[in-house]
């Protein structure tokens, strides 16, 4: 059966904070991927690595209603500074109800409903994002074991699933502000996501 995942090309990705490769991958049904490298590893090496999905708003028009952008920033920070880790970055925008539905969705907020209650509103479940294509990114990649900097349960779940051996994970609680507090409590309220308490001090 062919892979519903391909590799496609790499290139060297200069950014601001060091030196990457790119790495571009495509789904049967022409979604594209792409993982960003930085340093070497061997297979038996732990890897650090961040799975972030798309979000415009924040990781390109600077938005501080969520906190993307800030773990995206920090997430190539950390690799630099540690010498090596891995980003995939998957287009999976709006937790995979898309970006103009997510714009949808943030004008219900602005009425008051929160992140959960407006994706429901709108007929989806809360979170619709599917990341079956991050073993095929990591087998590409050569990576058996990881470090997964998040501080969602479900991501950790998804790895363990297919495979991956997750030695640790390390939170990443950058880029909490006032306008995003009530999405960050919501978070770890209702989609059980790992915070530091004393970091939540709007609540
Ligand atoms: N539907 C919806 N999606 C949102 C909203 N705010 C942010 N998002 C999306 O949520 C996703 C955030 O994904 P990630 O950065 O991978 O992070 P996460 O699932 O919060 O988990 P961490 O790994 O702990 O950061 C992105 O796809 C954003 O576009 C919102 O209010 N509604
Ligand atoms: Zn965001």
């Amino acid at each position: 059966m062919q892979n519903a995942y391909e590799y496609v090309s790499s290139a060297k990705l200069p950014t601001r904070f060091g030196e990457f490769r790119i790495h571009g991958f495509v789904e049967a049904s022409g979604q594209e991927h792409v993982a960003l490298t930085y340093g070497a590893w061997s297979e038996d090496d732990t890897v650090s690595i961040r799975i972030h999905s798309e979000c415009l708003t924040g990781d390109a028009l600077f938005s501080t209603r969520c906190d993307c952008g800030f773990q995206l920033e920090r997430a190539l920070q950390n690799m630099v500074k540690q010498g090596s880790g891995v980003l995939l970055y998957l287009r999976q925008e709006g937790r995979g109800i898309g970006l103009l539905n997510k714009i949808r969705a943030y004008e219900l907020q602005d009425a008051g409903m929160d992140t959960v209650e407006a994706n429901e509103h709108l007929g989806f479940d809360a979170d619709l994002r599917d990341y079956s294509i991050c073993k095929t990114m990591l087998d590409t990649l050569n990576v058996k074991h990881v470090e997964l900097m998040t501080n969602n349960p479900k991501k950790l779940k998804a790895l363990k699933n297919m495979g991956i051996d997750v030695v640790a994970r390390k939170p990443i609680d950058h880029g909490i502000t006032d306008d995003n507090i009530r999405y960050i409590t919501t978070k770890r309220d209702k989609l059980g996501h790992a915070f530091d308490p004393h970091l939540l001090k709007g609540d």
